[in-house]
Protein backbone atom coordinates (compact mmCIF):
# COMPACT_ATOMS: atom_id res chain seq x y z
CA UNK A 1 0.00 0.00 0.00
CA UNK A 2 1.33 3.67 -0.47
CA UNK A 3 2.05 5.54 1.97
CA UNK A 4 1.55 9.48 2.30
CA UNK A 5 2.70 12.09 5.02
CA UNK A 6 0.75 15.34 5.32
CA UNK A 7 3.20 17.02 7.23
CA UNK A 8 1.30 20.87 7.58
CA UNK A 9 -1.95 21.73 9.22
CA UNK A 10 -4.49 20.91 6.11
CA UNK A 11 -8.26 20.38 6.30
CA UNK A 12 -9.05 17.10 7.42
CA UNK A 13 -10.80 16.45 4.18
CA UNK A 14 -6.93 15.67 2.84
CA UNK A 15 -6.64 13.24 4.92
CA UNK A 16 -10.28 11.40 4.36
CA UNK A 17 -9.60 11.65 0.75
CA UNK A 18 -6.25 9.67 0.86
CA UNK A 19 -8.01 7.05 3.05
CA UNK A 20 -11.18 6.68 0.62
CA UNK A 21 -9.04 6.13 -2.36
CA UNK A 22 -6.98 3.55 -0.40
CA UNK A 23 -3.75 5.41 0.45
CA UNK A 24 -2.08 5.08 3.88
CA UNK A 25 -1.68 7.97 5.45
CA UNK A 26 -0.40 9.94 8.19
CA UNK A 27 -1.03 13.36 9.30
CA UNK A 28 1.91 14.92 11.30
CA UNK A 29 1.99 18.73 10.96
CA UNK A 30 4.54 20.75 12.96
CA UNK A 31 7.64 18.36 12.30
CA UNK A 32 11.16 20.40 12.51
CA UNK A 33 13.63 19.46 9.90
CA UNK A 34 15.47 16.68 11.90
CA UNK A 35 12.13 15.02 12.61
CA UNK A 36 11.00 15.41 8.61
CA UNK A 37 14.25 14.26 7.58
CA UNK A 38 14.04 10.88 9.81
CA UNK A 39 10.88 9.65 9.07
CA UNK A 40 10.90 10.46 5.21
CA UNK A 41 11.89 7.45 3.78
CA UNK A 42 9.16 5.90 4.87
CA UNK A 43 6.77 7.90 2.35
CA UNK A 44 5.79 7.70 -1.21
CA UNK A 45 4.36 10.68 -1.09
CA UNK A 46 4.24 14.53 0.63
CA UNK A 47 1.61 16.63 0.99
CA UNK A 48 2.67 20.11 2.06
CA UNK A 49 1.74 23.72 2.63
CA UNK A 50 4.22 26.86 2.52
CA UNK A 51 5.99 25.51 6.23
CA UNK A 52 7.38 22.60 5.13
CA UNK A 53 11.03 23.49 3.67
CA UNK A 54 11.23 20.53 1.06
CA UNK A 55 15.32 20.78 0.70
CA UNK A 56 17.95 19.01 -0.75
CA UNK A 57 18.46 17.47 2.61
CA UNK A 58 15.32 16.29 3.06
CA UNK A 59 15.18 14.94 -0.66
CA UNK A 60 18.69 13.65 -0.08
CA UNK A 61 16.63 11.13 2.82
CA UNK A 62 13.14 11.10 0.79
CA UNK A 63 14.70 7.23 -0.73
CA UNK A 64 11.23 6.50 -1.48
CA UNK A 65 9.67 9.97 -2.44
CA UNK A 66 7.61 9.34 -5.89
CA UNK A 67 5.94 12.83 -5.54
CA UNK A 68 5.40 16.60 -3.28
CA UNK A 69 1.90 17.70 -3.54
CA UNK A 70 1.76 21.71 -2.55
CA UNK A 71 -1.63 22.11 -1.11
CA UNK A 72 -1.77 25.91 -2.51
CA UNK A 73 0.54 27.56 -5.26
CA UNK A 74 3.57 28.82 -4.42
CA UNK A 75 6.29 26.57 -4.50
CA UNK A 76 9.17 28.31 -3.17
CA UNK A 77 9.50 26.07 -0.18
CA UNK A 78 10.34 23.29 -2.18
CA UNK A 79 14.00 22.68 -4.11
CA UNK A 80 12.48 21.46 -7.69
CA UNK A 81 15.82 20.81 -9.32
CA UNK A 82 16.80 18.60 -6.05
CA UNK A 83 13.24 17.19 -6.26
CA UNK A 84 13.87 16.27 -10.29
CA UNK A 85 17.18 15.21 -9.75
CA UNK A 86 15.31 12.57 -6.97
CA UNK A 87 12.51 11.99 -9.41
CA UNK A 88 10.15 13.19 -7.38
CA UNK A 89 7.23 14.57 -9.45
CA UNK A 90 6.34 18.14 -7.31
CA UNK A 91 2.65 19.14 -8.22
CA UNK A 92 0.48 22.55 -6.59
CA UNK A 93 -3.28 23.41 -6.95
CA UNK A 94 -3.08 26.52 -9.07
CA UNK A 95 -6.08 27.79 -8.81
CA UNK A 96 -7.32 26.31 -5.59
CA UNK A 97 -6.95 29.27 -3.61
CA UNK A 98 -6.48 32.33 -6.31
CA UNK A 99 -10.38 33.79 -5.45
CA UNK A 100 -9.92 33.96 -1.64
CA UNK A 101 -6.33 35.38 -2.15
CA UNK A 102 -7.98 37.53 -4.56
CA UNK A 103 -10.28 38.61 -2.32
CA UNK A 104 -7.57 38.86 0.42
CA UNK A 105 -5.53 41.73 -1.78
CA UNK A 106 -8.40 43.63 -2.21
CA UNK A 107 -9.55 43.54 1.60
CA UNK A 108 -6.28 44.74 1.87
CA UNK A 109 -6.47 47.07 -0.67
CA UNK A 110 -9.54 49.02 1.11
CA UNK A 111 -8.05 48.21 4.58
CA UNK A 112 -5.15 50.14 3.73
CA UNK A 113 -7.21 52.99 1.92
CA UNK A 114 -9.22 53.79 5.25
CA UNK A 115 -7.22 52.19 7.95
CA UNK A 116 -9.63 49.99 9.08
CA UNK A 117 -6.86 47.85 11.35
CA UNK A 118 -5.56 50.86 12.73
CA UNK A 119 -8.97 52.49 13.60
CA UNK A 120 -10.23 49.29 14.72
CA UNK A 121 -7.72 48.84 17.71
CA UNK A 122 -7.93 52.66 18.79
CA UNK A 123 -11.60 51.90 18.94
CA UNK A 124 -11.29 48.95 21.09
CA UNK A 125 -9.52 50.91 23.60
CA UNK A 126 -12.18 53.39 23.93
CA UNK A 127 -10.17 56.28 22.18
CA UNK A 128 -13.16 57.36 19.43
CA UNK A 129 -10.38 59.19 17.31
CA UNK A 130 -12.38 60.31 14.52
CA UNK A 131 -10.52 62.85 12.66
CA UNK A 132 -7.48 60.82 13.07
CA UNK A 133 -8.44 58.47 10.36
CA UNK A 134 -9.12 60.16 7.38
CA UNK A 135 -9.32 57.85 4.81
CA UNK A 136 -9.02 58.21 0.83
CA UNK A 137 -11.65 56.70 -2.08
CA UNK A 138 -10.40 53.80 -4.01
CA UNK A 139 -13.00 54.96 -6.74
CA UNK A 140 -11.07 56.24 -9.75
CA UNK A 141 -7.72 55.75 -8.48
CA UNK A 142 -5.49 54.01 -10.10
CA UNK A 143 -4.12 50.26 -9.44
CA UNK A 144 -1.37 48.84 -10.44
CA UNK A 145 -1.13 45.06 -10.66
CA UNK A 146 2.66 43.66 -11.13
CA UNK A 147 2.21 40.16 -12.42
CA UNK A 148 -1.40 39.27 -14.07
CA UNK A 149 -1.79 35.40 -14.05
CA UNK A 150 -4.58 33.94 -12.46
CA UNK A 151 -4.91 36.26 -8.51
CA UNK A 152 -3.63 39.40 -10.61
CA UNK A 153 -6.33 39.06 -13.33
CA UNK A 154 -8.83 38.18 -10.61
CA UNK A 155 -7.99 40.77 -8.28
CA UNK A 156 -8.01 43.15 -11.14
CA UNK A 157 -11.36 42.32 -12.14
CA UNK A 158 -12.65 42.86 -8.66
CA UNK A 159 -10.84 46.24 -8.65
CA UNK A 160 -12.51 47.63 -12.02
CA UNK A 161 -16.07 46.10 -10.31
CA UNK A 162 -14.63 49.40 -7.20
CA UNK A 163 -14.26 51.51 -10.23
CA UNK A 164 -10.59 51.81 -10.50
CA UNK A 165 -8.74 52.15 -13.41
CA UNK A 166 -6.42 49.07 -13.52
CA UNK A 167 -2.50 48.87 -14.76
CA UNK A 168 -1.13 45.75 -15.81
CA UNK A 169 2.64 45.12 -16.07
CA UNK A 170 3.56 41.04 -16.76
CA UNK A 171 5.53 40.42 -19.97
CA UNK A 172 3.89 37.11 -20.37
CA UNK A 173 0.43 39.16 -20.64
CA UNK A 174 -1.25 39.25 -23.90
CA UNK A 175 -2.49 42.42 -25.62
CA UNK A 176 -5.55 40.37 -25.77
CA UNK A 177 -5.82 38.90 -22.91
CA UNK A 178 -5.13 42.56 -21.43
CA UNK A 179 -8.02 43.84 -23.14
CA UNK A 180 -10.56 41.23 -22.27
CA UNK A 181 -9.68 41.88 -18.81
CA UNK A 182 -10.08 45.53 -19.34
CA UNK A 183 -6.66 46.38 -17.93
CA UNK A 184 -3.79 48.58 -19.34
CA UNK A 185 -0.85 46.90 -20.51
CA UNK A 186 2.30 49.24 -19.41
CA UNK A 187 5.99 48.97 -18.78
CA UNK A 188 7.02 48.52 -15.17
CA UNK A 189 8.07 52.14 -15.11
CA UNK A 190 5.10 53.70 -16.37
CA UNK A 191 3.33 52.27 -13.74
CA UNK A 192 5.02 52.71 -11.03
CA UNK A 193 4.66 56.50 -12.14
CA UNK A 194 1.01 56.07 -12.80
CA UNK A 195 -0.75 54.54 -9.86
CA UNK A 196 -2.21 55.17 -6.31
CA UNK A 197 -1.77 51.50 -5.08
CA UNK A 198 0.38 48.98 -6.30
CA UNK A 199 -0.32 45.21 -5.88
CA UNK A 200 1.72 42.49 -5.72
CA UNK A 201 0.74 39.36 -7.75
CA UNK A 202 4.61 37.58 -9.02
CA UNK A 203 6.17 34.32 -7.84
CA UNK A 204 9.44 35.08 -6.04
CA UNK A 205 12.16 34.47 -8.65
CA UNK A 206 15.50 35.65 -9.35
CA UNK A 207 13.92 38.65 -11.83
CA UNK A 208 11.07 39.47 -9.48
CA UNK A 209 12.86 39.40 -5.68
CA UNK A 210 13.09 43.17 -4.54
CA UNK A 211 11.00 44.48 -7.36
CA UNK A 212 10.06 47.20 -4.53
CA UNK A 213 13.18 48.77 -3.81
CA UNK A 214 14.66 51.69 -3.16
CA UNK A 215 14.94 53.06 -7.39
CA UNK A 216 11.47 51.55 -7.75
CA UNK A 217 10.41 53.80 -4.54
CA UNK A 218 11.84 56.54 -6.65
CA UNK A 219 9.86 56.33 -9.62
CA UNK A 220 6.44 56.10 -7.92
CA UNK A 221 3.96 58.84 -6.83
CA UNK A 222 3.97 60.49 -3.73
CA UNK A 223 1.52 58.87 -1.24
CA UNK A 224 1.78 55.54 -3.22
CA UNK A 225 -0.24 52.49 -0.99
CA UNK A 226 1.28 49.04 -1.24
CA UNK A 227 -0.26 45.89 -1.16
CA UNK A 228 1.46 42.14 -1.31
CA UNK A 229 -0.23 38.94 -0.78
CA UNK A 230 1.83 37.58 -3.10
CA UNK A 231 5.44 36.60 -1.44
CA UNK A 232 8.15 38.54 1.31
CA UNK A 233 11.42 39.22 -0.84
CA UNK A 234 9.32 40.94 -3.40
CA UNK A 235 9.39 43.59 -1.07
CA UNK A 236 12.40 45.24 0.37
CA UNK A 237 11.37 45.24 3.49
CA UNK A 238 14.17 48.14 4.42
CA UNK A 239 13.64 49.96 1.80
CA UNK A 240 9.90 50.39 2.38
CA UNK A 241 10.86 51.35 6.23
CA UNK A 242 12.71 54.30 4.53
CA UNK A 243 9.80 55.21 2.27
CA UNK A 244 7.10 55.12 4.60
CA UNK A 245 9.16 56.98 7.12
CA UNK A 246 10.00 59.87 4.38
CA UNK A 247 5.86 59.92 3.58
CA UNK A 248 6.87 58.76 0.02
CA UNK A 249 4.50 55.46 0.46
CA UNK A 250 1.48 56.39 2.27
CA UNK A 251 1.10 52.72 3.60
CA UNK A 252 1.83 48.96 3.04
CA UNK A 253 -0.80 45.80 3.51
CA UNK A 254 1.29 42.87 3.84
CA UNK A 255 0.05 39.18 4.24
CA UNK A 256 3.85 37.80 3.60
CA UNK A 257 7.23 38.32 4.75
CA UNK A 258 11.14 37.90 3.68
CA UNK A 259 11.58 35.75 6.68
CA UNK A 260 8.27 33.61 7.75
CA UNK A 261 6.85 33.02 10.60
CA UNK A 262 7.73 36.11 10.70
CA UNK A 263 7.63 37.09 14.94
CA UNK A 264 10.00 39.88 14.21
CA UNK A 265 10.07 42.61 11.42
CA UNK A 266 11.40 45.97 10.93
CA UNK A 267 7.86 46.87 9.59
CA UNK A 268 6.54 45.56 12.91
CA UNK A 269 4.44 48.26 14.81
CA UNK A 270 4.62 50.74 12.09
CA UNK A 271 1.71 52.97 12.26
CA UNK A 272 1.33 53.23 8.60
CA UNK A 273 1.73 49.12 8.41
CA UNK A 274 -1.07 46.27 8.39
CA UNK A 275 -0.18 42.83 8.36
CA UNK A 276 -1.83 39.63 8.16
CA UNK A 277 0.21 36.36 9.15
CA UNK A 278 0.37 34.49 5.32
CA UNK A 279 -3.59 34.09 5.81
CA UNK A 280 -4.27 34.85 1.65
CA UNK A 281 -5.17 31.63 1.10
CA UNK A 282 -7.25 31.22 4.53
CA UNK A 283 -11.01 30.57 3.73
CA UNK A 284 -12.84 27.77 4.44
CA UNK A 285 -13.72 27.24 0.63
CA UNK A 286 -9.76 27.76 -0.37
CA UNK A 287 -8.59 25.00 2.23
CA UNK A 288 -11.23 22.79 1.19
CA UNK A 289 -10.24 23.06 -2.16
CA UNK A 290 -6.21 22.80 -1.93
CA UNK A 291 -6.37 19.74 0.26
CA UNK A 292 -9.28 17.69 -1.38
CA UNK A 293 -7.54 18.65 -5.20
CA UNK A 294 -4.06 17.75 -3.63
CA UNK A 295 -5.02 14.46 -2.44
CA UNK A 296 -6.85 13.63 -4.98
CA UNK A 297 -3.80 14.50 -7.63
CA UNK A 298 -1.24 12.75 -5.16
CA UNK A 299 -3.63 9.39 -5.04
CA UNK A 300 -4.15 9.51 -9.01
CA UNK A 301 -0.12 9.76 -9.57
CA UNK A 302 0.74 6.97 -7.23
CA UNK A 303 -2.23 4.76 -8.10
CA UNK A 304 -2.77 4.80 -11.49
CA UNK A 305 0.25 7.18 -13.17
CA UNK A 306 -1.74 10.27 -13.94
CA UNK A 307 0.01 13.75 -13.44
CA UNK A 308 -1.72 17.06 -12.89
CA UNK A 309 -0.30 20.07 -12.44
CA UNK A 310 3.24 18.74 -12.03
CA UNK A 311 5.76 21.39 -12.13
CA UNK A 312 8.21 19.28 -13.35
CA UNK A 313 6.84 16.27 -15.74
CA UNK A 314 4.35 16.59 -18.35
CA UNK A 315 1.08 15.93 -17.57
CA UNK A 316 -1.02 12.98 -17.80
CA UNK A 317 -4.65 12.69 -16.95
CA UNK A 318 -6.23 9.63 -15.10
CA UNK A 319 -7.91 8.53 -18.10
CA UNK A 320 -4.70 8.73 -20.24
CA UNK A 321 -2.93 6.93 -17.96
CA UNK A 322 -4.60 3.28 -18.99
CA UNK A 323 -3.95 4.13 -22.19
CA UNK A 324 -1.13 4.72 -21.99
CA UNK A 325 0.54 1.99 -20.03
CA UNK A 326 1.26 -0.12 -23.01
CA UNK A 327 3.20 2.41 -24.99
CA UNK A 328 5.19 3.60 -21.58
CA UNK A 329 6.04 -0.15 -21.78
CA UNK A 330 7.33 0.20 -25.66
CA UNK A 331 9.05 3.30 -24.92
CA UNK A 332 10.84 2.00 -22.53
CA UNK A 333 12.09 -0.94 -24.21
CA UNK A 334 12.91 0.98 -27.58
CA UNK A 335 14.84 3.58 -25.27
CA UNK A 336 16.61 0.81 -23.57
CA UNK A 337 17.27 -1.28 -26.94
CA UNK A 338 18.65 1.82 -28.37
CA UNK A 339 20.60 2.65 -24.83
CA UNK A 340 22.32 -0.58 -24.90
CA UNK A 341 23.42 -1.05 -28.20
CA UNK A 342 24.93 2.91 -28.29
CA UNK A 343 28.34 3.20 -26.72
CA UNK A 344 29.58 6.54 -27.14
CA UNK A 345 28.21 9.51 -25.77
CA UNK A 346 24.79 11.05 -27.29
CA UNK A 347 24.67 14.27 -29.43
CA UNK A 348 20.86 14.17 -30.34
CA UNK A 349 18.03 11.86 -29.96
CA UNK A 350 14.78 11.95 -32.24
CA UNK A 351 11.69 10.23 -31.44
CA UNK A 352 8.97 9.82 -33.54
CA UNK A 353 5.41 8.94 -33.33
CA UNK A 354 3.00 7.70 -36.23
CA UNK A 355 0.02 5.79 -36.77
CA UNK A 356 -2.11 5.37 -33.19
CA UNK A 357 0.08 6.51 -30.92
CA UNK A 358 0.53 9.90 -32.68
CA UNK A 359 -3.09 10.52 -31.20
CA UNK A 360 -1.80 10.43 -27.95
CA UNK A 361 -0.11 12.39 -24.96
CA UNK A 362 3.26 11.78 -26.08
CA UNK A 363 5.13 13.85 -23.81
CA UNK A 364 5.32 11.35 -21.06
CA UNK A 365 6.67 8.39 -23.77
CA UNK A 366 9.25 10.86 -25.07
CA UNK A 367 10.22 11.07 -20.89
CA UNK A 368 10.29 7.28 -21.00
CA UNK A 369 12.78 6.53 -23.92
CA UNK A 370 14.80 8.87 -21.98
CA UNK A 371 14.90 7.17 -19.36
CA UNK A 372 15.42 4.10 -21.02
CA UNK A 373 18.39 5.45 -23.35
CA UNK A 374 20.03 7.34 -20.22
CA UNK A 375 19.78 4.39 -17.93
CA UNK A 376 22.43 2.66 -19.46
CA UNK A 377 25.25 5.51 -18.74
CA UNK A 378 23.61 7.27 -16.08
CA UNK A 379 22.34 5.27 -12.25
CA UNK A 380 18.95 7.12 -10.80
CA UNK A 381 17.14 8.51 -14.30
CA UNK A 382 13.74 8.03 -14.47
CA UNK A 383 10.90 9.58 -16.10
CA UNK A 384 10.98 12.58 -14.07
CA UNK A 385 14.76 13.88 -14.30
CA UNK A 386 15.49 11.88 -17.68
CA UNK A 387 14.59 15.07 -19.64
CA UNK A 388 16.81 17.10 -17.44
CA UNK A 389 19.40 14.63 -17.44
CA UNK A 390 19.59 15.30 -21.12
CA UNK A 391 19.54 18.91 -21.46
CA UNK A 392 22.49 19.07 -18.64
CA UNK A 393 24.43 17.29 -21.11
CA UNK A 394 23.21 19.38 -23.93
CA UNK A 395 21.51 16.13 -25.97
CA UNK A 396 19.18 17.66 -28.78
CA UNK A 397 16.16 15.87 -28.02
CA UNK A 398 13.43 16.20 -31.09
CA UNK A 399 9.79 15.01 -30.85
CA UNK A 400 7.65 14.43 -33.72
CA UNK A 401 4.40 13.30 -34.13
CA UNK A 402 3.31 12.23 -37.81
CA UNK A 403 -0.04 12.23 -39.04
CA UNK A 404 0.98 10.08 -42.11
CA UNK A 405 -0.06 6.13 -41.92
CA UNK A 406 2.97 3.99 -41.99
CA UNK A 407 3.30 0.33 -42.42
CA UNK A 408 2.34 -0.50 -38.55
CA UNK A 409 -1.21 0.56 -37.20
CA UNK A 410 1.20 2.03 -34.18
CA UNK A 411 5.04 2.89 -34.71
CA UNK A 412 7.47 4.80 -31.92
CA UNK A 413 11.13 5.20 -33.46
CA UNK A 414 13.79 6.47 -31.91
CA UNK A 415 16.86 7.58 -33.88
CA UNK A 416 20.28 8.25 -31.88
CA UNK A 417 23.15 10.52 -33.04
CA UNK A 418 26.59 9.75 -31.42
CA UNK A 419 29.96 11.78 -31.82
CA UNK A 420 30.35 8.21 -34.40
CA UNK A 421 27.34 6.99 -35.95
CA UNK A 422 23.15 7.10 -36.14
CA UNK A 423 21.51 4.45 -34.45
CA UNK A 424 18.04 3.54 -34.45
CA UNK A 425 15.58 1.68 -33.06
CA UNK A 426 11.44 0.76 -34.07
CA UNK A 427 8.68 -0.63 -32.18
CA UNK A 428 4.55 -1.44 -32.01
CA UNK A 429 2.43 -2.93 -29.75
CA UNK A 430 0.97 -6.25 -31.24
CA UNK A 431 -3.23 -6.54 -30.39
CA UNK A 432 -2.63 -7.90 -26.74
CA UNK A 433 -0.71 -5.06 -26.22
CA UNK A 434 2.98 -6.72 -26.56
CA UNK A 435 5.81 -4.54 -26.99
CA UNK A 436 7.49 -5.70 -30.43
CA UNK A 437 10.79 -4.52 -31.89
CA UNK A 438 10.31 -4.02 -35.44
CA UNK A 439 13.44 -2.28 -36.96
CA UNK A 440 16.92 -1.76 -35.84
CA UNK A 441 19.49 0.42 -38.18
CA UNK A 442 17.45 0.39 -40.83
CA UNK A 443 16.68 -3.52 -40.53
CA UNK A 444 13.53 -5.04 -40.37
CA UNK A 445 13.30 -7.38 -37.82
CA UNK A 446 10.42 -8.70 -35.10
CA UNK A 447 11.48 -9.91 -31.94
CA UNK A 448 9.66 -10.00 -28.65
CA UNK A 449 11.28 -8.50 -25.89
CA UNK A 450 12.76 -10.61 -23.19
CA UNK A 451 14.42 -9.71 -19.89
CA UNK A 452 17.57 -11.20 -21.59
CA UNK A 453 18.91 -10.60 -25.12
CA UNK A 454 21.45 -11.00 -27.72
CA UNK A 455 22.18 -8.17 -30.20
CA UNK A 456 24.84 -8.97 -32.80
CA UNK A 457 25.82 -7.72 -35.73
CA UNK A 458 27.42 -9.70 -38.66
CA UNK A 459 28.23 -9.57 -42.29
CA UNK A 460 25.71 -11.12 -44.37
CA UNK A 461 27.98 -14.38 -44.94
CA UNK A 462 26.63 -18.46 -44.47
CA UNK A 463 27.76 -19.84 -41.13
CA UNK A 464 26.93 -17.55 -38.31
CA UNK A 465 23.66 -18.48 -37.04
CA UNK A 466 24.64 -22.09 -36.44
CA UNK A 467 28.15 -20.85 -35.23
CA UNK A 468 25.78 -18.49 -32.59
CA UNK A 469 23.39 -21.54 -31.44
CA UNK A 470 26.71 -23.62 -30.82
CA UNK A 471 28.07 -21.18 -28.89
CA UNK A 472 25.00 -20.73 -26.61
CA UNK A 473 24.73 -24.45 -26.78
CA UNK A 474 28.14 -24.92 -25.03
CA UNK A 475 27.27 -22.12 -22.58
CA UNK A 476 24.13 -24.25 -21.64
CA UNK A 477 22.19 -20.94 -22.53
CA UNK A 478 18.25 -21.74 -24.19
CA UNK A 479 16.98 -19.80 -26.79
CA UNK A 480 13.63 -18.14 -26.44
CA UNK A 481 13.12 -16.36 -29.51
CA UNK A 482 15.41 -15.48 -32.71
CA UNK A 483 15.06 -12.36 -34.94
CA UNK A 484 17.30 -11.95 -37.97
CA UNK A 485 17.35 -9.65 -40.77
CA UNK A 486 19.63 -8.16 -43.08
CA UNK A 487 19.64 -4.90 -45.42
CA UNK A 488 20.99 -5.18 -48.34
CA UNK A 489 21.40 -9.14 -49.01
CA UNK A 490 25.04 -9.75 -48.28
CA UNK A 491 25.42 -6.25 -46.16
CA UNK A 492 24.52 -5.73 -42.67
CA UNK A 493 22.83 -8.40 -40.72
CA UNK A 494 21.30 -7.71 -37.12
CA UNK A 495 20.48 -10.69 -34.66
CA UNK A 496 18.07 -10.43 -31.85
CA UNK A 497 17.87 -13.41 -29.91
CA UNK A 498 15.85 -13.80 -26.53
CA UNK A 499 17.76 -16.31 -24.37
CA UNK A 500 16.38 -17.62 -20.84
CA UNK A 501 19.58 -16.27 -18.44
CA UNK A 502 21.59 -13.50 -18.53
CA UNK A 503 24.52 -13.84 -21.19
CA UNK A 504 28.31 -13.49 -19.47
CA UNK A 505 31.02 -11.15 -21.05
CA UNK A 506 33.03 -14.88 -21.81
CA UNK A 507 29.97 -15.61 -24.07
CA UNK A 508 30.21 -12.12 -25.57
CA UNK A 509 33.72 -12.49 -26.15
CA UNK A 510 33.46 -15.80 -27.92
CA UNK A 511 30.48 -14.31 -30.34
CA UNK A 512 32.57 -11.62 -31.34
CA UNK A 513 35.69 -13.98 -31.98
CA UNK A 514 33.27 -15.39 -34.68
CA UNK A 515 33.91 -14.86 -38.26
CA UNK A 516 32.12 -11.65 -39.80
CA UNK A 517 30.89 -10.86 -36.51
CA UNK A 518 30.99 -6.75 -36.16
CA UNK A 519 29.44 -6.64 -32.94
CA UNK A 520 27.90 -8.69 -30.18
CA UNK A 521 26.21 -7.05 -27.01
CA UNK A 522 24.34 -8.52 -23.95
CA UNK A 523 21.10 -6.54 -23.22
CA UNK A 524 19.06 -6.71 -20.28
CA UNK A 525 15.16 -5.18 -20.06
N1 LIG B 1 -0.62 35.13 0.25
C1 LIG B 1 -1.01 33.94 -0.04
O1 LIG B 1 -1.47 33.20 0.82
C2 LIG B 1 -0.95 33.46 -1.42
C3 LIG B 1 -1.91 32.58 -1.89
C4 LIG B 1 -1.84 32.11 -3.19
C5 LIG B 1 -0.80 32.52 -3.99
N2 LIG B 1 0.13 33.35 -3.51
C6 LIG B 1 1.21 33.79 -4.37
O2 LIG B 1 0.72 34.61 -5.39
C7 LIG B 1 1.61 34.57 -6.50
C8 LIG B 1 0.84 34.56 -7.80
O3 LIG B 1 0.03 33.41 -7.89
P1 LIG B 1 -0.78 33.10 -9.22
O4 LIG B 1 -1.58 31.91 -8.95
O5 LIG B 1 -1.43 34.31 -9.73
O6 LIG B 1 0.40 32.72 -10.18
P2 LIG B 1 0.39 32.80 -11.77
O7 LIG B 1 1.54 31.98 -12.21
O8 LIG B 1 -0.94 32.50 -12.31
O9 LIG B 1 0.70 34.32 -12.05
C9 LIG B 1 1.94 34.90 -11.83
C10 LIG B 1 2.13 35.94 -12.90
O10 LIG B 1 3.35 36.61 -12.62
C11 LIG B 1 3.90 36.95 -13.89
N3 LIG B 1 5.31 37.23 -13.75
C12 LIG B 1 6.34 36.36 -13.62
N4 LIG B 1 7.50 37.04 -13.57
C13 LIG B 1 7.18 38.35 -13.66
C14 LIG B 1 7.97 39.53 -13.64
N5 LIG B 1 9.31 39.49 -13.53
N6 LIG B 1 7.32 40.71 -13.71
C15 LIG B 1 5.97 40.76 -13.83
N7 LIG B 1 5.19 39.67 -13.87
C16 LIG B 1 5.79 38.48 -13.77
C17 LIG B 1 3.65 35.71 -14.72
O11 LIG B 1 3.70 36.01 -16.10
C18 LIG B 1 2.25 35.33 -14.29
O12 LIG B 1 1.28 35.88 -15.15
C19 LIG B 1 2.47 33.34 -6.25
O13 LIG B 1 3.74 33.74 -5.79
C20 LIG B 1 1.81 32.64 -5.14
O14 LIG B 1 2.65 31.90 -4.39
C21 LIG B 1 0.08 33.84 -2.26
O1 LIG C 1 1.14 29.97 -2.42
C1 LIG C 1 0.14 29.76 -1.77
O2 LIG C 1 -0.74 28.95 -2.13
C2 LIG C 1 -0.10 30.56 -0.56
O3 LIG C 1 1.04 31.24 -0.18
C3 LIG C 1 -0.73 29.85 0.56
O4 LIG C 1 0.16 29.39 1.51
P1 LIG C 1 -0.38 28.52 2.75
O5 LIG C 1 -0.88 27.25 2.18
O6 LIG C 1 0.78 28.30 3.63
O7 LIG C 1 -1.47 29.29 3.38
Amino acid sequence: MVKVLISDKMSPLAEQTFKDRGVDVDFKPGMNKEELIAVIGEYDGLAIRSATKVDADVLAAAKNLKVIGRAGIGVDNVDIPSATANGTVVMNTPFGNSTTTAEHAISMTLALARQIPQASESTHKGKWEKSRFMGVEVTNKKLGIIGCGNIGALAAERAIGLKMKVLAFDPYLSPERAVELGVKKVELDELFAEVDFISLHTPLTDQTRGIIGTEAFKKMKDGVRIVNCARGGLIDEAALKEALDSGKVAGAALDVFEVEPAKDNILFGHEKVICTPHLGASTTEAQVNVAVQVAEQLSDYLLSGGVTNALNMPSLSSEEAPKLKPYMELAGDIGGFAGQITGSSLKSITVEYEGHVAGLNVKPLTAVVLQGLLSPLLQSVNMVNAPVVAKERNIDVTETVHEREGDYHTLIKVTVETEKRTRSVSGTLFANGAPRIVEVNGVNIECEVDDFMIYAVNEDKPGFIGALGTILGHNGINIANFSLGRHPEGGEAVAVVGVDTEISDIVIDQLTALPHVLTAKSLSF
